[in-house]
């Protein structure tokens, strides 16, 4: 595993970029923050369009004090939210043409056999003679990236590529993103401030503030401590283990991300697929606690958990639960319900989850 050194600092303005730290070699890495914390002007240092400080992927020196590789000979590919395809050329055309400039990047493109699978992926294969011009939004960004695919770059950087679509077509290009490792095994840093996206396709999260590093790790990990004030909630992993008859789907929760637990969620994931992992995000004012199995109600996720504490906020209370295999979730509720209840830390009881309230 190759990671990614970072060791920066520039000042644009006002603004100054501080940042000394390390990416993980592989899986989607989501650089999230609020608009102007820095995340393009970041994504711009490691492909060599600003300068300013030390970069190294391994053992290989992009930048330093001394010296900088060009951006042109960064063994990398960039997909940012304008598909930046070549108007006069079919959908080949576009792919042949970044392939052909791979060499001066010192990538090898993929051999024929996984370029196949890229463009099978992509559902590229049917739109291969289309002029760019007749592509909708979706096909353009997915030719965007297997465009970028096909260099076999060492790094993949993705600066809000969904952010140019509307909601149909940013949901439609969604599963696509979700399936890249399928292909590139290699590292991807995703810049997004859409924490739905974050919350479906990254691994790790850094969090930028005002052009400082303000938390970086496991996303489930640095969600849970990341103050979303009415946005607090919970990521909750599986694997769709059933697509049901009525639309649902069936998702048997992963405890650490990778280690099969017990427990099951039902929620609306149409574009998924048996097999597929994904991530729900269950916002702690969507979860409701009662001390039985309610057998009567019309709530279909219902999961036994234990009270770990309980914390004022504001005018309501928060619940910190942990499912039997350990996963965190949460739930807000208003004080008179915790003390109707008698709820109370280590006590055992139901947490009631709408399966519409889990954004897959
Ligand atoms: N060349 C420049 N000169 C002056 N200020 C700059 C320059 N480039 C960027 N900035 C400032 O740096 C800050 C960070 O910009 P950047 O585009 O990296 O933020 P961002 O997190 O990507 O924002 P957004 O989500 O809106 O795209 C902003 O305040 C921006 O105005």
């Amino acid at each position: 595993m190759t990671d990614l050194h970072l060791n920066l600092d520039l000042r644009r303005g006002d603004f100054r970029l501080q940042l000394n730290t390390a990416l993980a070699g592989q899986g989607v890495t989501a650089v999230f923050g609020p608009s102007g914390c820095g995340k393009t002007t970041l994504l711009r240092c490691i492909a060599g369009l600003e300068q300013g400080g030390e970069i190294r992927l391994g053992d290989e020196i992009w930048s330093s004090a001394r010296q900088s590789l060009p951006a042109h000979r960064r063994p990398l590919a960039l997909v940012f939210q304008d598909a930046g395809l070549l108007r006069h050329l079919n959908v080949q055309g576009n792919l042949d043409y970044g392939v052909k400039r791979a060499g001066k990047r010192g990538l090898t493109p993929l051999p024929a056999k996984q370029a196949r699978q890229v463009l099978e992926l992509l559902d590229l294969l049917p739109l291969l003679q289309r002029p760019v011009q007749r592509l909708s939004g979706g096909e353009q960004q997915r030719v965007a990236l297997a465009r970028a695919l096909l260099i076999n770059p060492r790094l993949l950087l993705l600066d809000e590529p969904l952010s140019a679509l509307d909601s149909a077509r940013k949901q439609e290009v969604l599963p696509y993103l979700r399936r890249l490792h399928q292909v590139y095994q290699g590292p991807i840093l995703y810049v997004s401030h859409a924490l739905e996206e974050v919350v479906q396709l990254a691994d790790q999260l850094l969090v930028l503030e005002k052009g400082t590093l303000k938390d970086q790790g496991r996303l489930a990990d640095v969600l849970a401590r990341l103050s979303l004030g009415d946005e607090t909630g919970v990521v909750l992993e599986g694997t769709v283990v059933a697509q049901e008859a009525d639309g649902l789907a069936r998702l048997a929760l992963t405890a650490d991300g990778t280690a099969a637990g017990s427990a099951e969620l039902l929620l609306s994931a149409p574009q998924a697929l048996v097999g597929d992992h994904l991530r729900a995000r269950v916002l702690a004012r969507d979860v409701s606690i009662s001390l039985s199995r309610a057998d009567d109600s019309s709530i279909l996720n219902i999961l036994p958990v234990r009270v770990e504490s309980l914390s004022q906020s504001g005018v309501s209370v928060l619940l910190n639960l942990r499912l039997p295999d350990g996963e965190l979730l949460r739930a807000r509720l208003t004080q008179r319900s915790v003390t109707q209840l008698g709820l109370q830390a280590g006590m055992s009881v139901w947490a009631q989850v709408k399966s519409v309230a889990l954004a897959g």
